[in-house]
């Protein structure tokens, strides 16, 4: 593919049915009108129904029709970024600054994330922007107990976007800010109704990029140790300033993978290789990851070995003395 624009931004929208992915969706395109938008949408069940409720002139809107972007019609989404690019490069649509998907309230995110990581070729004409997730705050607390999928939705937030704020009183805004911390902690909350949160505060954050934008907050750790048997999901930090043997780790976390990659919903981290003087960034979901190397540590720089998993029961103690294993002395 001849595509020389630089990379286009691609956010995706998550959030339980109800929850107000629309409603965002229609006030970001509000927001950015100076910008060409491509607009994705995954309904479930078969009624175009969606696509008539994103409102917008500009913005071009497919949509796929296949109930739950689940990994068996993944393909379609790999096909629709690249037919986006076609209608560009071979028919003379104007190029587009913007791809958002709202995904089904049932779906997962993982598949949609991982269409980016199978497709080496797509990753270079489309950067993972973001992955907003939209919380009903009226419905949230009983949604999370009774849905995995919303589960799975929290784990998987860069962003959540609190709407229907003005349904709750402030006390149970904060029971639901609480659980959500407990779940994601790292994830920074965006309190609205009616999708009225400024687009830029959602759009360019580019959180896949983990070099610039992992930051594990002090406080972080005390949030993971909250067990959650009763949700079952938590994130797990694991950090050192011990330089990590790559060997070691490459084989404790292959094996990992193997074996609990399905209860592994998200994981990212940057490590402090021994003998090597870059980051090693690496992310993954589920079996599927992805290491590279980033920006040299400089002289002044702590070298610091940091990752947070999400994923559900999994054991932070046997997490931390298997990483402390990689660790040289
Ligand atoms: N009271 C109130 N209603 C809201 C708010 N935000 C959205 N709604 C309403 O909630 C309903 C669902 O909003 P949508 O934006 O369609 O939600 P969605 O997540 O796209 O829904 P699905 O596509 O079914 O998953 C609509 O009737 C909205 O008008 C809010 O902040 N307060």
């Amino acid at each position: 593919m001849s595509f020389q624009a630089p990379r286009i931004p691609v956010s995706i929208l998550t959030g339980f049915l109800g929850s107000g992915k629309t409603t965002l969706l229609n006030a970001i395109l509000a927001d950015k009108q100076e910008e060409r938008i491509a607009v994705i949408v995954n309904e479930f069940g078969d009624a175009g129904i969606d696509q008539q409720l994103v409102i917008g002139a500009q913005e071009e809107i497919f949509e796929l029709n296949n109930g739950c972007l689940c990994c068996k019609i993944r393909t379609d989404l790999i096909n629709t970024l690249y037919a986006l690019i076609q209608a560009v490069e071979e028919q003379g649509h104007e190029p587009f600054d913007r791809v958002l998907i709202e995904t089904s309230g049932l779906a997962e995110p993982a598949p949609v994330v991982q269409s980016f990581l199978v497709d080496p070729e797509l990753s270079e004409i489309y950067h993972l922007d973001t992955v907003v997730t939209v919380i009903d705050s009226y419905h949230f607390l009983k949604q999370v107990q009774e849905h995995e999928e919303v589960r799975k939705q929290v784990a998987f937030a860069d962003k959540f976007v609190l709407n229907k704020a003005g349904l709750v009183n402030s006390e149970r805004r904060a029971k639901v800010k609480g659980m959500l911390a407990s779940f994601n902690p790292a994830a920074p909350v965006h309190v609205t109704s009616d999708g009225e949160v400024s687009a830029a505060e959602l759009l360019n954050q580019f959180t896949f990029d983990i070099e610039e934008k992992l930051r594990i907050e002090p406080g972080f750790m005390d949030h993971s140790h909250h067990h959650h048997h009763d949700h079952e999901i938590s994130s797990i930090v694991l950090q050192s300033q011990k330089a990590v043997d790559i060997k070691e780790f490459e084989k404790w976390f292959g094996d990992l993978v193997d074996n609990k990659g399905e209860q592994m919903y998200r994981y990212k981290g940057i490590l402090n290789v021994d003998g090597f003087n870059k980051r090693i960034i690496f992310q993954g979901i589920h079996m599927l990851f992805a290491g590279k190397a980033g920006a040299p540590w400089t002289a002044d720089e702590e070298r610091k070995s940091q990752f947070v998993i999400i994923g559900k029961g999994l054991d932070q103690d046997l997490f931390q003395r298997e990483f402390e294993a990689c660790l040289t002395e």
